[in-house]
């Protein structure tokens, strides 16, 4: 029998700290995870510890039926994989994508942009999984997540689920919010990654020496590309860097584990903006190849 619900389903693409941190705060949603790591979840948030067991399907798994929204929260290197599970089981779904960095647009053709809402969050969870069995997050920060407002009736509906965690904005706000995350990462991510340590201890460490002319020279190529970035956003990034405090960073865990790292998408994505407008970018390119050389 075909479903009343008016909820949209929702599939999350991904089973790392950012998927199971949408499963958990969508929770009674109509929703399940595709992915490679099982639930049980477990969330620890604020002293309190949440189980959830989502339901779930592994990547080569068939669906009985095809998602409204799918919400893209896998890393940069298993983008093709998330890309080629959209074209077989969701191609008129609408793709939600929560990933850092920039290209998603591109990296995700030919899935066609008005089928995607590429958004933005400040959300911070670390994935602490003690065995394979026992998968665990820790949720740091709540933080804000922006989408944006195309008049997408599921959208609408998925925001009204948590409003006080979704804004749905237009898209000059959005195009800020991203740039605004993207120049975060480009400084917290590869900093935190060289300096091997939590976001709160890297204001004492000596590699922050390098986040103030780091952050002029991003601030230069957003501008030149035509982003007028906040007046505050040297404080914007310490007030994150506070929010986070005892996240390791998304880099951070690639580097731990070995794995190649989405700093192409980061400061990868600021030197090639700076190519293309013509403009230096020493930082961002010796820092990208640096991690390039700790996580090739
Ligand atoms: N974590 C955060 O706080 C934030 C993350 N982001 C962004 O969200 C995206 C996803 O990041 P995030 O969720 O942190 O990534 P994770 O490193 O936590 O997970 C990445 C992938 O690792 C695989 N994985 C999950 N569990 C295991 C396991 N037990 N053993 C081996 N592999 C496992 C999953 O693959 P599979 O897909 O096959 O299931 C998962 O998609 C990135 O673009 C990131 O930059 C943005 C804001 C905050
Ligand atoms: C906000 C921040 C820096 C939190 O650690 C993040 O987005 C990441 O780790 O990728």
């Amino acid at each position: 029998m075909e479903s009343c619900d008016p909820r949209p389903l929702v599939a999350i693409l991904g089973s790392g700290a950012l998927a199971r941190f949408w499963a958990w705060a969508l929770n009674g949603c109509p929703l399940w995870v595709v992915g490679q790591a099982a639930p049980p979840y477990h969330v620890h948030f604020q002293g309190h510890t949440d189980s959830i067991r989502p339901p779930f399907y592994h990547w080569q798994q068939p669906i009985a039926k095809a998602p409204d929204v799918v919400v893209l929260v896998t890393k940069w290197r298993q983008l093709s994989r998330a890309r080629d599970w959209i074209l077989q089981w969701a191609p008129q779904s609408l793709v939600v994508s929560l990933m850092n960095g920039m290209g998603q647009e591109e990296a995700l053709a030919p899935i066609p942009p008005d089928h995607m809402a590429i958004g933005v969050t400040t959300a911070a969870a670390t994935r602490e999984d003690a065995t394979a069995q026992d998968l665990a997050i820790s949720v740091q920060s709540l933080g804000q997540t922006f989408l944006p407002d195309r008049g997408e009736s599921n959208l609408r509906v998925l925001q009204k689920a948590r409003p006080d965690l979704i804004q749905l904005v237009d898209a000059d706000e959005i195009a800020s919010r991203r740039w605004q995350k993207l120049i975060f990462n480009s400084v917290i991510n590869p900093l935190s990654a060289l300096a091997d340590c939590a976001n709160g201890e890297l204001p004492q460490h000596p590699l922050w020496a390098l986040s103030r002319p780091l952050l002029a020279e991003s601030r230069r190529i957003a501008e030149a590309a035509g982003q007028c970035l906040p007046a505050d956003v040297e404080s914007r990034l310490q007030h994150l860097v506070q929010e986070t405090a005892g996240n390791v960073s998304s880099m951070l865990q690639d580097v731990r584990h070995g794995y190649s790292t989405e700093i192409g998408a980061i400061n990868g994505y600021l030197v090639h903006r700076a190519n293309q407008l013509g403009i230096p970018a020493p930082l961002n390119e010796a820092l990208t190849r640096l991690i390039e050389k700790l996580a090739p």
